[in-house]
């Protein structure tokens, strides 16, 4: 007898430890389509100027309350964007005031908005140090800069080149690895056991860099780090839907508006926050893994960050196709939603 596929599935309400909201017209834009479906976000720090000290982190906390739609729940996690100036006692003390959960490290130019990164890694050792001691994660962009790198090789060299000897000198430091792209990342994940953890992206589980080069170029799937082969994607689809603790996700849901987009130089970042869990959905299903999606999106974040999940629950419906508009409209201007590529069944109800 075959079991007959399921059409509900109740989890406990995610959390997005990895997102953009900028700021003012396009943070009231897209703030509801995140709170629609999580509880809790990481809010990445590249503004511009970008948010380095703790006074900084919660006037921006203010900012997204502030934005935030009557009656509806969301709890911003701040996170301060470490340069070659940070303060450790700034760090620590706004830490302990619960103003910032953690802390990103940009390497400079290696991302938008990153200008104001880390060039010289042994500048920022008595951060990383504090940070040690007191627990807080440090939420790294890793891919190196330099020219002569080819961009699909970033990611694998900052591994080795600038992560490693980090971790082996800060050995205590408690590391996020974002949107990680490639095998090779999974890989040295699952080798290192203690203090380590990765956020994968909705779009880095669905497309490979096929889906960005061939038959046209398309610029809504253009991100960093950029999507790589086939084989990587898969690699990310077995760590995510593996029930591993130490991976969780983190959409990157990264809003710009078309206009800088579609242009001769279009900014990188795919905008996810209003169809996510359904495509999530999808994606675990599709690996026979369903009973697995509340581990990535609601479970394993919490417990990195040392959090209790979410008390409140959402549950998938499976259903027809969902349309979602193919684009929002801000107050700064039109943003396209990713677009998977296949139909949606699943749908938060
Ligand atoms: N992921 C992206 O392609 N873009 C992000 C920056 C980042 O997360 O690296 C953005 O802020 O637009
Ligand atoms: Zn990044
Ligand atoms: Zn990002």
């Amino acid at each position: 007898m075959t079991e007959t596929a399921p059409t509900r599935l109740t989890i406990r309400r995610p959390d997005d430890w990895h997102l953009h909201l900028r700021d003012g017209a396009m943070l009231e834009g897209v703030l509801p389509h995140t709170a629609a479906h999580f509880g809790r976000a990481i809010v990445m720090p590249n503004l511009v100027p970008p948010v380095v000290t703790g006074a900084q982190a919660a006037a921006y906390r203010d900012r997204i309350m502030a934005a935030l739609p009557e009656g509806m729940s969301f709890k911003p996690l701040m996170v301060l964007y470490l340069t070659e100036e940070t303060d450790p006692e700034d760090v620590a003390a706004a830490h302990a005031a619960g103003i910032a959960t953690s802390v990103k490290l940009y390497p400079a130019g290696a991302t938008t908005n990153s200008a104001s990164g880390v060039r010289d890694f042994d500048k920022v050792r008595p951060v990383l140090e504090k940070m040690a001691e007191i627990g807080m994660p440090l939420c790294v962009h890793g891919e190196v800069t330099n020219h002569d790198i080819d961009i699909f090789d970033r990611e694998a060299v900052f591994i080795d080149r600038v992560l490693h000897p980090i971790r082996k000198k800060v050995p205590d430091l408690r590391v996020v690895m974002e949107h990680v792209t490639t095998q090779d990342a999974v890989d040295y994940v699952r080798d290192h056991t203690k203090n380590l953890a990765a956020t994968i992206t909705t779009h880095h589980l669905i497309i490979n860099r096929n889906h960005i080069l061939a038959g046209g170029i398309k610029p809504h799937y253009y991100c960093l780090p950029v999507a790589k082969r086939e084989n990587h994607r898969v690699a990310l689809v077995e760590a995510a839907t593996s029930g591993d603790q130490r991976f969780f996700l983190g959409t990157d849901s990264a809003p710009h508006t078309d206009p800088n987009k579609l242009q001769a130089c279009g900014c990188a970042g795919c905008f996810t926050a209003p169809n996510t869990m359904s495509c999530l959905a999808e994606v675990f299903e599709a690996a026979g893994r369903l009973k697995k999606l509340e581990a990535f999106a609601s479970l394993n974040g919490p417990r990195f960050y040392r959090m209790e999940p979410n008390e409140e629950t959402i549950t998938l419906t499976k259903g027809e196709p969902v349309e979602y508009p193919p684009q929002i409209m801000t107050g700064a201007g039109p943003v396209t939603v990713f677009d998977p590529g296949f139909p949606l069944h699943w749908q938060v109800s």
